[in-house]
């Protein structure tokens, strides 16, 4: 029984809670929303540390993209997404992932401090793109995370015309028989796993660079450990290794060492979480139209930037999709049904702003969620 009358005018109301008592966000969405909502770099007051074999051995760091010898197209696709200077985990990071004979790092800092347009960069420039073949392997947890890293190495490498991708990821088909002739695969652990031994779409022994992404969000996903360790055991030796987490637990470095071994490792402390512009509360409602007025209420109440709404079925979503636009509202939906592209295209449009409204299924989320609305900014 939820109307007008229940939604709060302000803080505090008897029957919409502080939700503190929630269960935590799954780590995959929560990083996937960062990731969306986020404008830009998170910047760190505190240094880096590095662990080496040998700490006479020299490190460099770099305070200019220039110094690193990036090829010119590189270079522009970096300068054109408006990195003007390395962010500080890239100033350590980029001249050891670049380096010649190449060696592994695990690299560790919190989200939206530049890991991945680090390792992106990494990717491509030690890519051929005379060959065509694969040449990286980049893994992230799931299908959305594979599909942002895949659309910053998409717009790095805008002026690199003969650098390809592919993503491996659940609805990609290749042929049988079939040989993959892009120099990158960016996907999901599972599909990854079958492409190289169970479908033989590509040849393990000329990857020359794997990547581990989210690593930490790994961990914590059943399989996926066994997934990587399996694909890590039929590269070569010389492969080199790039192991990234946003956290740095006990398993999460046992995971490291077994992945990346004689790495160099770089972390930098944890400055304060950023999350700030989002409140979590809760509504008890009985019925789907409840649930419905409640979402109608708080829009005329309250003054929404954008919204992301989490239903728990594909049929809830639909409805709602329906009757949100029924009402003149801008609404995307993003659901499992959709393509990669499509699912890209969708997020994209949301991230631009042209889209007010994403409603989802679980395809974002692995929580039960009934209408959990996030509001954005
Ligand atoms: N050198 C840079 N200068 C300016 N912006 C940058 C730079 N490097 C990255 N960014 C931007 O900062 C944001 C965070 O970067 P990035 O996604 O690489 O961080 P991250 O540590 O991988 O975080 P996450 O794991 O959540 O993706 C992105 O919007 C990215 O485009």
């Amino acid at each position: 029984m939820l109307g007008n009358t229940h939604f709060p005018k302000k803080e505090s109301p008897a029957d919409l809670q502080n939700n503190d008592d929630e269960k935590e966000l799954p780590a995959s969405e929560k990083s996937l929303l960062q990731k969306i909502v986020r404008t830009g770099l998170v910047t760190s007051k505190h240094d880096i540390e590095v662990q080496r074999r040998d700490p006479k051995s020299p490190l460099y760091s770099v305070k200019s993209f220039e110094l690193l010898k990036l090829h010119p197209s590189l270079l522009k696709g970096v300068y054109e997404m408006g990195y003007n200077a390395p962010s500080k985990i890239q100033e350590t990071a980029l001249p050891l992932l670049l380096a010649n004979p190449p060696q592994n790092l695990i690299a560790q800092s919190q989200s939206g401090t530049g890991k991945t347009a680090a390792f992106v960069l990494a990717m491509l420039s030690r890519v051929d793109p005379t060959l065509h073949y694969p040449q990286v392997i980049c893994l992230s947890p799931t299908y959305e995370l594979a599909i942002q890293t895949g659309e910053v190495a998409a717009k790095m490498s805008t002026f690199c015309a003969n650098i390809k991708l592919r993503y491996a990821v659940r609805g990609e088909d290749v042929e049988k028989g079939s040989k993959l002739q892009e120099q990158i695969i960016v996907g999901t652990p599972g599909k990854v796993l079958d492409w190289v031994t169970k479908y033989k779409f590509l040849d393990p022994k000329k990857i020359k660079v794997f990547v581990l992404d989210e690593a930490d969000i790994m961990v914590d996903t059943q399989g996926h450990q066994d997934q990587c360790f399996r694909i890590r055991k039929v590269l070569q030796e010389s492969c080199q290794m790039m192991f990234f987490s946003a956290t740095y637990t006990e398993n999460v470095m046992r995971f490291a060492n077994a992945i990346a071994p004689m790495s160099v490792i770089i972390r930098l402390k944890r400055e304060e979480e950023t999350l700030d512009n989002i409140r979590q509360y809760y509504v008890t409602c009985n019925t789907k139209e409840d649930k419905y007025n409640s979402l109608v209420n708080i829009y005329g109440g309250v003054t929404i930037g954008q919204a992301m709404i989490f239903c728990q079925t594909k049929s809830m979503a639909q409805w709602l999709v329906t009757e949100m636009i029924n009402q003149g509202h801008a609404v995307a939906l993003l659901s499992g049904e959709l393509t990669v592209q499509q699912r890209i295209s969708v997020l994209d449009r949301f991230r631009e702003g042209k889209e007010k409204v994403l409603v989802t299924t679980n395809v974002l989320s692995r929580g039960k969620y009934y209408y959990s609305l996030r509001f954005i900014g």
